[in-house]
């Protein structure tokens, strides 16, 4: 099934009058490392323009750092979260970091987990979203990358199978699949999103969905694989509508992308049609 603009407006939380910082959830990022420091500042920036009550970041002292230079709103102290986001702007993580990444998947919160930290899948004990492209597909499943691309539905729902996660496969088309058989895609986006860095943004985007819906989630099951599969889709729809915004035709930066985020969210919620 073809996820939709006004399926996605009704997985977008709208903060209530009785909402503090804590109430709307708090997304715990690890993600960036020295060699790429950038992706970092790019999915917290991502998650706070989705709509976040706090983001929490832990990670290297220089991303740490140009978060903070960039995001004085981001709290680097630690302390509880509803969802993390794992991994993005890694490489194969060391051993301080991979703990690091352990203890958050030994939470039991919903986490996406990214790049770096789809190694460690396996770890998780909470509800999951994976988020990779087909290379990193291709490297957990010991497929050919090609293989995956020639048929990117099939491959997804087969690795939501057998890593028994929620699998989104980032791609120009793309496909959401849980582990029980849902399945959903979004609309062919704009190929100016093949560019470095917007895949980091996608994993704010969806870890901001997650935190903002983690009680709907905490009960597990078919319905929250159900709620997953939709967050995760909404998530790339927001994200492929607001490189449109951003692209007008023309190619665009990843933070550009990110400024087009807000708007994008508020068409979505009023019902314009993108
Ligand atoms: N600004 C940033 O900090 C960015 C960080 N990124 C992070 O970088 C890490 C690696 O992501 P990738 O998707 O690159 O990982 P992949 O491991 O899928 O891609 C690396 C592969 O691309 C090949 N490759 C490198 N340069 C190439 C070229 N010029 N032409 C053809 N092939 C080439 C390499 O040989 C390697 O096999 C992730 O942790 C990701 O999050 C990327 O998102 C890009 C932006
Ligand atoms: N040809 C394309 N057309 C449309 N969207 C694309 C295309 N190629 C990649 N994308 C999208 O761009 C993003 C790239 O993410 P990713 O591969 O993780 O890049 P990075 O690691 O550089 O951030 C994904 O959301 C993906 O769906």
């Amino acid at each position: 099934m073809e996820w939709s603009p006004s399926d996605a407006a009704t997985m977008i939380a709208r903060p209530g009058a009785h909402d503090d910082k804590y109430s709307r959830g708090v997304l715990g990022v690890m993600t960036g490392s020295e060699q790429y420091p950038g992706a970092a500042v790019l999915g917290v920036d991502s998650a706070l323009r989705t709509g976040v009550g706090m983001v929490r970041y832990r990670g290297p002292e220089r991303a740490t750092n140009l978060v903070l230079q960039r995001h004085p709103e981001a709290v680097t102290a630690e302390g509880r979260v509803q969802a993390w986001l794992l991994g993005s702007g890694m490489g194969e993580p060391d051993d301080d970091m991979r703990r690091m990444l352990l203890d958050a998947l030994s939470e039991k919160v919903p986490t996406v987990v990214d790049a770096g930290a789809l190694g460690l899948l396996g770890h998780a004990s909470g509800p999951v979203v994976a988020t990779p492209h087909a290379r990193e597909l291709g490297r957990l499943l010991g497929v050919e990358p090609d293989e995956i691309s020639a048929d990117p539905a099939r491959w997804c729902a087969v690795a939501a199978e057998r890593l028994g996660a929620v699998v989104l496969l980032k791609g120009s088309r793309t496909h959401v699949a849980g582990p029980r058989g849902t399945r959903l895609a979004c609309a062919e986006a704009t190929p100016w999103l093949a560019t470095a860095g917007t895949g980091d943004a996608l994993g704010g985007i969806l870890g901001a969905l997650l935190a903002t819906h983690s009680a709907g989630l905490a009960g597990g099951g078919e319905e929250a694989e159900r709620m997953l599969v939709r967050l995760a889709a909404t998530a790339s729809l927001v994200h492929s509508l607001a490189a449109l915004r951003a692209s007008g035709g023309a190619p665009f930066t990843v933070l550009e992308l990110n400024a087009a985020i807000p708007q994008t969210v508020a068409g979505l919620l009023s019902g314009i049609a993108e």
